[in-house]
Formats: structure tokens, sequence, C-alpha cells
């Protein structure tokens, strides 16, 4: 499997981000929640430097809640704030304003002390494609989509977008990239639909996916395809899968092409429930 790394491309994207960075007092990284450390820029630590920053575990819902909770606790341990939210339904979006004031509480005292005006806090969201950046600005900036004019940015003007009295966003998020040259990592970013279907074989997709919940969500995987036991032997497990769902050539021999589709689907549309495919104690990076 290879999948096309562009370093032109991400290049372009960290000098973006590297330029809108001296604009904001704070990031918010987004993330996957099912695939916290896949869906992460490996040099996001190095790009953003010191800036303050809140890891927002998007998709909440759709990923295991203890698991999401490990990763909290992860996060907390290296000094990191990080939280659950669902940007389609807008839960725990309120926590989010509320965490940057915690962080940025020290220099707006300082600023204030210096006889500084108070202000909203200037956020932007970063994230790789997929990660929900729209969906959260647009749910964050609700009814109140209030432009706040023009502010001079570095090469261009930038737009705002208020959120309440205490927030003000980038209208455009920062794009990062994963790191897909890491067989496993490309294999998640793709069942989570972070890399587009075209790129991969999707049958190699599907086989991660089903040994994956093989070892970790056995139940669910039994009573989803009407398996018990499961086989151990994978195309066994097509087969069954085939027969339990109707995907045959012929009636006869098992497609296994519509195997794979169907299963990517199911998981995607959360058929086997939430799913975490990584925990802190596993890192996913080589
Ligand atoms: N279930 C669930 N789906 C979400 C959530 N946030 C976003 N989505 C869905 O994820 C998909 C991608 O969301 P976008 O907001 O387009 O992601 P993006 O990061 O702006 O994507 P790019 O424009 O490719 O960079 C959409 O289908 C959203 O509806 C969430 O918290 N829960």
């Amino acid at each position: 499997m290879t999948i096309q790394w562009f370093p032109g491309h991400m290049a372009k994207a960290r000098r973006e981000v590297t330029e809108k960075l001296k604009l904001v007092d704070i990031i918010f990284e987004l993330v996957d929640a099912r695939i916290p450390q896949s869906s992460r820029n490996p040099m996001i630590d190095e790009i953003i430097q010191h800036k303050p920053r809140v890891v927002l575990l998007n998709k909440a819902d759709m990923a295991d809640k203890e698991v999401t909770a490990e990763w909290i606790r992860h996060f907390k341990k290296k000094g990191i704030t990080a939280l659950a939210i669902n940007s389609q339904a807008g839960t725990g979006l309120k926590q989010i304003v509320a965490e940057a004031k915690v962080l940025l509480a020290e220099k707006f005292d300082r600023l204030r002390s210096k006889g500084v005006k108070p202000r909203a806090i200037r956020a932007m969201i970063v994230g790789i494609p997929n990660a929900g950046k729209s969906t959260l600005i647009n749910r964050l900036a609700g009814k109140n989509l209030a432009k706040t004019g023009n502010m001079p940015g570095v090469t261009k003007a930038q737009q705002w977008i208020k959120v309440g009295k205490e927030l003000e966003l980038l209208d455009t998020p920062g794009i990062l990239w994963p790191k897909f040259e890491d067989q496993e990592v490309g294999l998640k970013l793709a069942l989570t639909g972070a890399i587009k279907d075209a790129i991969l074989n999707l049958e190699d997709v599907a086989v991660y996916a089903l040994r994956f919940l093989e070892e970790n969500y056995p139940v669910r995987l039994e009573e989803r395809y009407n398996l018990s036991p499961v086989p151990e032997d994978i195309v066994e497990l097509f087969d069954k899968i085939g027969s339990a769902r109707g995907a045959r050539i012929s009636g006869r021999e098992t497609d296994y092409d519509k195997v794979a589709e169907l299963v990517i689907r199911d998981i995607r549309g959360e058929k086997l429930g939430p799913l975490s495919f990584e925990r802190p104690s596993v890192p996913a990076e080589g």
C-alpha cells in the first residue's frame, strides 16, 4: 500500500499555521477521539512551540467513553488540557472557553496590570482533514455568527468570528497533515474516513479492522454478523460475514470487495457501537 505524503502541501500548511500563530493567544487542536494519536500532526509541538493549547477530542460520540477518559488522563499527565467534545451535537463546547480562560489567566492578568483594556481571547482551530474543524467553527459561531471585520494579518487580513463575549476565533482553521507514511496510522486514518478511500485498498483496511475488532470488541463483532464463535481465520471470517449479509457472487462465492466495503461502512456508521482504535498505552507512532 502506498499512501502519498505531499511534502509541498505540508510545508505550505505549516507556514500558514506558523503565520497565524502570531495572531492568537491559544490553539485549539482538534483530533479524532477514536484515534487521538494517529490524527495528530507529529510535528505539532514543534510548530506551535510554547503557545497554550487545548486538545479537543472531537467525535467523542463515536469513541469508546472509557478509552477517551484514558486519553484525557494521558494528556493531563503530559501537562496538556484535553476535552471530549461532539461538534455535531454541540456537547462539551462550553468547557472550551472555560479551559482557555484558565490557561490564559496569567497572561491576561499581566496585560491588565500593564493597563491593557480587557479583550476577548483570540484562538485558532488546527487539525487534520476531516477532523471536524468546519463543524466546530459553525457550532461555536452558532446563530450569532458575526464577523468582526478585518484585522491586519501578517500577509493578508484575517476574519474573526465572535463566540459570545469572551472568544474570537479565526474563521479559517489551520490544516495540518497526519503522518501517514506509517502503515498502521494510514489504516486507522482510512477507517475513520480521514483519507480518501480511493487512495487505499479497502480490503487491507477491512482486514485491519476485523482483526482489531476480534481482539478488542469480539462480542460486538459476534452480534453484528451472527458469528458464534468468531472464526480465527480471516478468510473464513470474510466468508461468514459474506453469507450473513448476502455478499456473494452468483450466490455462491464470497464477494470479498463487498464484504470489505460493508464492514467499513458499518464501522463508520457506528453499527458496531462507539469504537476507539487506539489507547494511550500503545503509542501509534513508530
Ligand atoms: N459524529 C460526529 N461527527 C462529526 C463531529 N464533528 C464533525 N463530524 C463529521 O465529520 C465530518 C467532517 O467534518 P468537517 O467539519 O467537514 O471536517 P474538517 O476538519 O473541516 O474537514 P476538511 O475541510 O477536510 O479539513 C462531517 O461529516 C461532520 O459532520 C462529531 O463531533 N461527531
